[in-house]
């Protein structure tokens, strides 16, 4: 049946009642912080004859030492970007009853939707400040995903900057790596597909300003060192610093703005699919500095994950055979695994499903042989 006059009304009144405002990039901050020094990966050479390998080589440090590195010239263009943290600013700003239409789904361990602010910090009195709203995959199997207002009302554009994301910048990753590890080029790629279940997302973020107390207060107890639980995070560049990752020689350092860049780390799943081989590393967000304690921290963020059809099976790379990380079972095809979204999501249950955030100093999490620290110093 065609749509009648009243059918298409609701939509209409949903555009126009969210006014998207532009949102611009905050100043950087003047405070000559101890920046971390990451390798800047210029994606424009992807397709260029040799572009490929001599990425690789770029990475190969980043990827198995630092755990964090830039990709610049993604080929995302900046408005498209900009159009993403205004859609995320302007959704923050609606009212709690419309946010919290869709929340996380903690106790099933599913992280699509919103989650509030409304945790408290141990025994702090203080609560997180954190607000993100996970948006899945543009994919049929998604299509009944519960979509806020701002999301319906902008769909096709979310869809396309969503897809562009994986296609741009993560599948390209993943095919660095895979050269890396000597596995055939879309390997990774391939157990990461955007076509596939999975529950990667894109993430509009928010850090609220708080007091200084109230940071001080909070860090006191926890500054909530941790490691990502998918394969690839992506951060689009954050002008508020705050962020921090942990060197190989265990000191915290700042990660820095790059003006259209992209911060990438590698995360828990890879590492597990490489003995290893791949960092994962520790990373956490503090006290923003004193020129930028009262600017609200508007994040986007992608976040991949291996899904369904994705066995958390070691990959089968010549490199870590010669290295010596595969054992038998590791090379049997016929042992039994769990799937990266079984995996993934008993972890986001165990971190998230609770109403106050509790020390795990010391703890860790273990899911069916997988194993990774819940807290570091
Ligand atoms: O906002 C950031 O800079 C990073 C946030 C983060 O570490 C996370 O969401 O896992
Ligand atoms: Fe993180």
């Amino acid at each position: 049946m065609a749509p009648s006059a009243t059918d298409t009304q609701p939509q209409t009144a949903t555009t126009d009642r969210v006014l998207v405002k532009p949102w611009s990039r905050p100043a950087p901050t003047s405070e000559d912080l101890d920046w971390a020094p990451l390798v800047k990966i210029d994606l424009s050479r992807f397709d260029e004859p040799g572009g490929k390998q001599e990425l690789a080589k770029q990475l190969y440090d980043a990827v198995t030492k630092v755990g964090f590195w830039v990709v610049v010239n993604s080929g995302i263009e900046d408005d498209r970007v900009l159009k993403q943290f205004s859609l995320g600013n302007t959704f923050f700003k609606e009212p709690l009853e419309e946010k919290s239409r869709f929340p996380c789904n903690f106790p099933k361990g599913e992280y699509f939707g919103y989650r509030d602010a409304s945790r408290w910090i141990g025994d702090t009195g203080v609560k997180e400040n954190i607000e993100m709203l996970n948006i899945p995959k543009a994919i049929p199997a998604y299509k009944d995903e519960g979509r806020h207002e701002i999301v319906k009302a902008h769909y096709d554009e979310i869809a396309k900057f969503h897809r562009d994301v994986w296609e741009k910048v993560a599948r390209k990753l993943f095919v660095l790596i895979a050269i890396i590890l000597e596995l055939p080029e879309n390997y990774l790629a391939d157990a990461h597909a955007y076509d596939e279940n999975s529950d990667d997302h894109l993430r509009y973020m928010i850090y609220n300003v708080r007091t200084q107390d109230e940071w001080d207060r909070a860090q006191a107890y926890s500054k909530g060192g941790h490691t990502d639980f998918g394969s690839l995070t992506l951060l689009f560049s954050q002008h508020v610093a705050g962020l921090q990752i942990r060197t190989p020689e265990g000191a915290w350092k700042w990660v820095k703005p790059v003006e259209g860049g992209i911060t990438c780390n590698a995360a828990d799943t890879l590492t597990f699919l490489t003995k290893g081989f791949v960092k994962s590393t520790v990373h956490r967000v503090v006290t923003p500095p004193k020129d930028q304690l009262n600017i609200p921290r508007l994040g986007l963020l992608y976040f991949s994950r291996p899904g369904d059809k994705t066995p958390m099976k070691p990959v089968p790379s010549p490199l870590l055979e010669r290295l010596g990380l595969l054992t038998e079972e590791d090379k049997n095809d016929s042992t039994e695994a769990v799937t990266g979204t079984q995996y993934v999501r008993a972890r986001v249950k165990d971190v998230h499903d609770k109403k106050v955030l509790d020390k795990r100093e010391g703890t860790s999490f273990e899911f069916k042989g997988l194993k990774v620290q819940n807290y570091y110093e």
